[in-house]
C-alpha cells in the first residue's frame, strides 16, 4: 500500500517477541513435561486395552462358541436319546394340546403315549427270554453252517476225486476268520485314538448346526437378528419374552412345542402374517399394549410389526413385515399408468394404494362422508385429493371445494369443481361456511323432490376444515361461523349434511390437521363414514380420528412414524375391504404430484362440458340476473333450464336459491334468450344470452328483484 492511502482499519501487527523469552519458553518445555508413569500404570493400561479391544472380544467369543457348540450338541443328542427311549416326548405334546386348550389333540397324544407303553412293556418281555432263544438259534446256526460247510466239502472231494477236499471250506473260514482278528488287531489302536475325536467334531457339528450357544457367544450378525426370517420357534420365543406371565408360563409348560399356539406363518405383501391363539388366562389387548417390544424380540422395528385381533376367540393376528420393506415407495397411481382410467361413483371403487398385504386398496366412495385427519404435512391433501381426481373422471359428479390453506393444492379444479374458495383468511373461511350451507339448501331441495326422483352426486371438500371450526368472526345476526355450538354455522351446516345427505347424494369430504376437540368437534368426526388418519401423535388424537372401535381393535396411527410414513394412512370404513373381524386397515397411499394431478384434471375436464367454476360467493349486494345466467351458462352452446336454475343457486343461495322456472322466465320473457325446447327439453343458448346482454337497454330491466 503507498504512503498517500490511508487504511481504513486498524493495524493488528503482533507486538515483536522478546527473543529472550522464546528462548525460556523453549528452555522449560521439557523441563515441564509430566513426571513419567509408573509401570504398573502403564501396564494395566496396555493390558485393559488389549482385553477390551473388540479383536480380543472377538476371538475369546469364538473360542468359547466353539467350546458351547459341543456341549449344546451333547445336550441335544442327549434328549433325542432319552425322548426315543421314554414316552417325555407324549407327555410333552401332551401338556402343550392341554396348554393351548386344544383337546382333540391332547386325547390323540395321550393315546400314542399309552401305545408307546404297551410296545415298550412287550419289549421288555421279550428280553427275558432272549438268552435262551439266542442260545437255541446260536446252537441251530453252528449245526447249520458246520452241516452245509462238510456237504460243500464232500461235493468238492468227489469232484475233484481227492478226500482231502472235504475240509477246504471250514479250514477256508478258519483262515477269514484268523485275517479279521488280524485287521481288527491292526486297526483297533488308530481307532480307539480317532473315535472320541469324531465323536466330538459330530457334536459340534449339530450344536454350530442349531446354533446351540447362548446369544451372547454367537457372531455378530446372527446375534442381531435384523431381517431374519420369520420362523415358529422365533414367534414363540418372542412371546414367552413379552413379559406376560400367564403366557410365559402357559409356553414353558408346553416345552418348545408352544408352536402350538402358532397358525401357518404366511407370506402377506412384504411379509408374514401368523394368528396366535393365545393360552387361556391371556388376553389379546395384553399382546397388543406390548408392539415395541414384541417387535424387538423379533428382531423388527415397532412400525414393522401390526398387532389385530383375528376373527377367531383368543387369537391376534401378526403382521411382520420383512426387514426395511415398508420404507420402499410403493408404485405409481393406476390414474398415472392408465390414461383409460375411469370411474363410477356408485359401483367404482377408487384405486388409493396397497394394503400391507401388497394387495390393492381401493375405497367405495358412494354415499360416504369422508374424514382424513393427521399431522402437518403428512400427505393428508394429497390424499383427498387422489379421490377426488379418480371420482372426478365420472362425468356426472358435481365438485364444490373450499381448500383454507389456498397455496394452489386444488388449483387443478378450476373448470372441473363449480365453486372453488382458495385461501385461509376469515373471508375465505365465510366462503367455505356458505359455500356448505349450499350443499344444505340443495340437500333440502332435493329431499322435497317426488319420490324416485334421480340426482347427479354433488361432493363438497372443505382441505383444513380445522380452520372453520376455529373462525372467530359472528355474522349480522351475531351467529359465530366457527366453533360447535347449535348457532354456529359451519358446525351446523356439516351436520344436516352428515344427516341428511347421503340418501339424496350430497356428500361432504373434509380434510382436518392435528385433531382435538375443539377443532374437530366430537359429533362431526362421528358423522363420518369413511374416517382414515395418516401420523397422529397421540392415542386420544387417534381415538378422535378413527374411533374407539377401531383403536380398540389394534388400528395405531399414532404409531406410525412422523415424516417417514408420509401417506400411509390408517383406515376405518365399511367402503374398503377389511380383513374379517378386523376393525380397520392401513393403507399404503398412491402419491399423485401437482403435474400428475393436472393431467388427471385434464383428462377429467375434456370428460365435460366447460364447467364454470365460481371463485368467490357474494351476498346481500343487488344482482345482474342476466349477467348471472350468462356467467352460469359459460362457453357451453345449450343449458337445461334445471341446470341454469342450479348453478345461479351454488352463485348466490341468497339471491336465486328459492328461483323455480318461472322466475327464470320472468327475467327472459320478452328477450330473444327466452327458454325455448331443445330435444324435448327447456334450455337456454348461451349465443342468445350474450346477444340479449349486448342489446339490452340501459333501464336496468333485468336486475333481480
Ligand atoms: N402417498 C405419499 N407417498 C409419499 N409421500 C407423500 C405421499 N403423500 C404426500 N407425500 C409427501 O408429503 C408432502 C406433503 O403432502 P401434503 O401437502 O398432502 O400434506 P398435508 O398433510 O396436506 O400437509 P399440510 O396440511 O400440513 O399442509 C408432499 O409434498 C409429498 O412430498
Amino acid at each position: 500500500m503507498s504512503d498517500n492511502v490511508v487504511p481504513l482499519f486498524e493495524k493488528t501487527t503482533p507486538a515483536p517477541i522478546e527473543p529472550a523469552a522464546v528462548v525460556t519458553a523453549a528452555v522449560a518445555s521439557p523441563a515441564a513435561e509430566k513426571a513419567p508413569v509408573p509401570l504398573w500404570v502403564r501396564s494395566a493400561r496396555g493390558i485393559r486395552t488389549v482385553a477390551t479391544h473388540e479383536t480380543t472380544k472377538t476371538a475369546c467369543r469364538a473360542t468359547a462358541r466353539h467350546g458351547l457348540y459341543v456341549l449344546g450338541g451333547t445336550r441335544i443328542v442327549a434328549r433325542r436319546t432319552w425322548e426315543g427311549r421314554t414316552a417325555s416326548r407324549y407327555e410333552r405334546m401332551l401338556r402343550a394340546a392341554e396348554a393351548a386348550g386344544n383337546m382333540e389333540a391332547a386325547t390323540e397324544w395321550e393315546e400314542r403315549g399309552q401305545r408307546f407303553r404297551q410296545e415298550r412293556h412287550r419289549r421288555r418281555m421279550d428280553l427275558l427270554t432272549a438268552p435262551m432263544d439266542a442260545a437255541k438259534g446260536i446252537a441251530a446256526g453252528l449245526g447249520i453252517g458246520a452241516g452245509g460247510l462238510l456237504l460243500i466239502g464232500i461235493m468238492l472231494a468227489v469232484a475233484n476225486k481227492d478226500w482231502t477236499d472235504i475240509g477246504a471250506p471250514t479250514m477256508a473260514l478258519i483262515e477269514l476268520v484268523r485275517w479279521i482278528v488280524f485287521i481288527i488287531t491292526v486297526t483297533w489302536g488308530p481307532l480307539v485314538t480317532i473315535g472320541p475325536w469324531a465323536v466330538l467334531l459330530g457334536l459340534w457339528a449339530l450344536g454350530k448346526n442349531q446354533q446351540a450357544a447362548p446369544q451372547w457367544a454367537l457372531p455378530a450378525n446372527a446375534r442381531s437378528g435384523e431381517g431374519e426370517p420369520i420362523t415358529p420357534s422365533i414367534v414363540v420365543l418372542a412371546l414367552r419374552n413379552l413379559g406376560v406371565a400367564p403366557l410365559r408360563t402357559a409356553i414353558k409348560e408346553m416345552g418348545d412345542a408352544g408352536a402350538s399356539m402358532l397358525g401357518p406363518i404366511r407370506i402377506a405383501g412384504c411379509g408374514v402374517e401368523v394368528d396366535v391363539t393365545l393360552p387361556s388366562g391371556v388376553s389379546t389387548d395384553e399382546v397388543q399394549k406390548r408392539r415395541r417390544k414384541l417387535a424387538e424380540n423379533l428382531s423388527r422395528h415397532e412400525h414393522e410389526v401390526f398387532i389385530t385381533i383375528a376373527e377367531a376367540a383368543r387369537t391376534v393376528r401378526l403382521w411382520v413385515a420383512d426387514s426395511g420393506a415398508l420404507d420402499e415407495p410403493i408404485g405409481p397411481s393406476p390414474l398415472v399408468t392408465d390414461p383409460d382410467s375411469k370411474a363410477d361413483y356408485k359401483s367404482g371403487k377408487a384405486p388409493w394404494g396397497q394394503d400391507l398385504r401388497g394387495d390393492a386398496a381401493a375405497l367405495s366412495l358412494y354415499q360416504r362422508h369422508l374424514l382424513i385427519t393427521g399431522l402437518s404435512n403428512q400427505g393428508k391433501t394429497a390424499a383427498l385429493r387422489s379421490l377426488a381426481l379418480w371420482l372426478a373422471l365420472d362425468r356426472t359428479v358435481e365438485f364444490r371445494i373450499a381448500d383454507l390453506k389456498g397455496i394452489g393444492d386444488w388449483g387443478m379444479f378450476d373448470g372441473l369443481a363449480t365453486v372453488l374458495i382458495q385461501g385461509p383468511t376469515d373471508d375465505h373461511v365465510i366462503q367455505a361456511t356458505e359455500m356448505v350451507e349450499g350443499l344444505v339448501a340443495e340437500m333440502e331441495r332435493r329431499l322435497q323432490a317426488p319420490p324416485g326422483t334421480k340426482f347427479t352426486p354433488l361432493v363438497g371438500i372443505v382441505d383444513e376444515a380445522q380452520l372453520a371450526f376455529m373462525c372467530p368472526v359472528v355474522d349480522s345476526e351475531k351467529r359465530p361461523y366457527g366453533g360447535s355450538k347449535a348457532t354456529s354455522r359451519y358446525f351446523m351446516a356439516v351436520r344436516k349434511v352428515h344427516n341428511q345427505g347421503r340418501a339424496v347424494d350430497v356428500i361432504l369430504w373434509e380434510g382436518t390437521q392435528d385433531p382435538t376437540d375443539q377443532n374437530l368437534p366430537k359429533l362431526v368426526r362421528e358423522g363420518a363414514h369413511t374416517r382414515a388418519s395418516l401420523v397422529l401423535g397421540t392415542e386420544s388424537q387417534a381415538r378422535m380420528a378413527l374411533g374407539d372401535k377401531a383403536i380398540d381393535g389394534g388400528a395405531a396411527p399414532h404409531l406410525l412414524r412422523q415424516g417417514l410414513d408420509k401417506g400411509t394412512l390408517v383406515v376405518a370404513s365399511d367402503g374398503i375391504a377389511i380383513p374379517a373381524g378386523q376393525a380397520s386397515i392401513t393403507v399404503r397411499t398412491h402419491y399423485i404430484d401437482d403435474d400428475q394431478a393436472l393431467e388427471i384434471a385434464n383428462r377429467a375436464r375434456a370428460l365435460r362440458d366447460g364447467v364454470t367454476t365460481l371463485h368467490v360467493i357474494e351476498q346481500g349486494e343487488e344482482r345482474d340476473s342476466l349477467a348471472d345466467i350468462a356467467t352460469v351458462v359459460g362457453d357451453t352452446n345449450r343449458v337445461l333450464t334445471q341446470d341454469v336454475l342450479q348453478r345461479l343457486a351454488v352463485l348466490s343461495e341468497d339471491s336465486y336459491g328459492s328461483w323455480t322456472h318461472a322466475d327464470l322466465k320472468r327475467v327472459l320473457d320478452g328477450t330473444p334468450a327466452e327458454p325455448y325446447k331443445s330435444d324435448g327439453r327447456m334450455v337456454v343458448a348461451r349465443e342468445r344470452i350474450a346477444r340479449t346482454l349486448a342489446n339490452r337497454d340501459t333501464d336496468g330491466s333485468a336486475s333481480a328483484s
